[in-house]
Parts: structure tokens; sequence; C-alpha cells
């Protein structure tokens, strides 16, 4: 495969600094030699250009930094459409969760009907009156299934990118209680952590898969760092305890690589100021190896 890692380090969805850094954090980890002995070809876009938060009004205390995150989505959107046209994979790093409007659109922009595995802590899928922090971060998944602000949902000019019933969230524990009730609402598939428990991790990822992949969909694979337990990944600015282990969060890798579904990935919400030792990279280049087809044997 030709892998294109485009960086995205916006820490604007956040309101925290050090996400930022991710995208060299997890490039410093050894991504690109461990992807080429994996027997890709690997280019790297470089980093699209994010302003600096202290550059910029916050705006809307319920929506911040909303200007300076659409228009780093639309520049993201374009480079994540022209690489899938030109036939590489897209391997976006960021930056906190609101990078995946732009990545998320971009891949909409090429391919129908995607299907999206979100692997979270949270669900992302507030809006303005239901957000509890006005961290746009909160509220992307919404957003591309079209609900919420319009600048967030029109990225590209047109909306909705994705169809809810297309998405499944894995490893939620921590949802807002206006959020629950929109994905409910938008009959959006989420698999809690007490049903990854209950069921294990591998039943899980084959619903998971089943769903998002259904009538040969492509997918879209958003892998939050926070979806992991924070003793594996501390480096993150939302930890959730209670996540999944090491082991898990493998075999799901694994098996989104099994369904030779995925066209793009996304890798989100490394934060190298909380992080200790880079440990949260180091595990974030082991887990794309493991969704990119590293095998054991
Ligand atoms: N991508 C993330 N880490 N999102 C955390 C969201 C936390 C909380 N639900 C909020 O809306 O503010
Ligand atoms: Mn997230
Ligand atoms: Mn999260």
């Amino acid at each position: 495969m030709h892998i294109r890692v485009i960086g995205a380090p916006i820490d604007l969805g956040a309101d925290r600094r050090g996400v930022d850094i991710g995208p060299s954090a997890i490039r410093y980890a050894g991504l690109h030699e461990h992807l080429r002995t994996l027997g890709h070809t690997v280019s790297d876009f470089g980093n699209i250009h994010v302003p600096q938060p202290e550059s910029q009004p916050t705006g809307d205390s319920k929506l911040k930094y909303l200007e300076p995150i659409v228009q780093v989505s639309e520049e993201l959107a374009n480079v994540v459409a022209e690489t899938l046209r030109s036939e590489q994979f897209p391997l976006i790093l960021g930056g906190d969760h609101s990078m995946a409007l732009g990545s998320i659109s971009g891949v909409t922009a090429v391919h129908k009907d995607v299907g999206v595995i979100w692997v979270d802590a949270h669900g992302d899928f507030n809006i303005e009156e239901t957000t509890p922090s006005g961290n746009i971060h909160g509220m992307i998944l919404s957003a591309l299934a079209g609900q919420g602000h319009p600048s967030l949902v029109n990225i590209g000019g047109w909306s909705p990118k994705l169809n809810p019933e297309n998405i499944v969230i894995v490893g939620a524990r921590d949802l807002d209680p206006g959020e629950q009730a929109l994905l409910r609402k938008h009959k959006v598939h989420v698999y809690t952590m007490s049903e990854v428990d209950r069921y294990g991790i591998s039943d899980i990822m084959n619903r998971a898969i089943t769903i998002a992949g259904r009538e040969n969909h492509p997918i879209h694979l958003s892998l939050d760092m926070d979806s992991l337990d924070p003793r594996e990944a501390p480096g993150v600015g939302t930890p959730v305890r209670g996540g999944l282990s090491y082991r898990e969060a493998h075999l799901a890798m694994e098996m989104v690589n099994d369904s030779k579904r995925m066209v793009s990935m996304d890798v989100v919400e490394v934060n190298s100021i909380l992080d200790r030792e880079n440990a949260t990279a180091l595990l974030a280049v082991e887990l794309i190896l493991s969704a990119l087809g590293k095998k054991i044997l």
C-alpha cells in the first residue's frame, strides 16, 4: 500500500496545548521506518497549517475557535481527498479529535456511504446546546452526521457527510446527558466499555465491522487514544478510567485490518505535554502497525 502521512497539529478543538505536538511525537516514535518494514511505501505530506490559539480570538464560549477550526477542516479535507484520488492511503495524525471533521469530510468527498468506526472513551456527539465545555473536539461526530452549527456541518459546502446508522462508537464510557439523547435519537451504534466487558472485544469488533462495512461500504477508522485505559495511554487531555487494555486495543486494530475494508485512518489526542517519555505516541505507532497489517506470525 502507498501510505501518505498527514499531520494535523490542531489543539483549537480541545482548548489545551500539547496535542499540537502529537504529529511530531508519533513520527519521532518511528512511524515511517516501521510502516516500511511492513512492506508499505510511505510518503509524508508534512503538517497542514494550524494557527496558534494565542493568535486567535476564542469566539463563542460554546463553540471555541469555530472559525479557525472550520478553516483547518477545509484545508485538511482537500488534502485527504487529493490523497485518496491519487490512490494513496491517508494516515492522519492529530491533533485533537476536531481534525476528524476535515479528514472524514475529505474521505466522504471521494467515497460513497462511508462507515466509521470511532474508537473513543467519548461520543464526540455534542452540539452547542449540549456541550459542557464548548470544546469542538466533543462536537465533531455529530457535525459529520449533519447535526450542530452550520459552519461545522457544511465543510466543503455539503452535508451530511455520514449516515448516523453507519457510525459505530467503540469504548464509550463518558457521555454527556444531552449527548446520550442525541446518540439515541439519531440511532448511532454505541458499544460501551460495559458491552466490551460483557461480550469481549472480539465480538464487539465483529459487530462494529459488520455494521460500518455492510453492503461493501468503505470504512474509516478514527482512533482516539483516550479510548485506551489511562495506564496505557497517559498522554491524553481527557482521560477516563476503565478503558481498553493494551491487548484489546491491538486485537481491535488487527480485526479492522483483517476486514480489508479500511480506506483511511486518524490517530488523535496524543498530548505530549501530559505524556510520559512519549509512551502514548509509541503505543499509537504500535496500534497503527496492527491496523495496517502487522502480524505476529
Ligand atoms: N475528543 C475528545 N477527547 N473529546 C472529549 C469530549 C469531552 C466532553 N464530552 C465535551 O464535550 O467536552
Ligand atoms: Mn474523541
Ligand atoms: Mn475521547
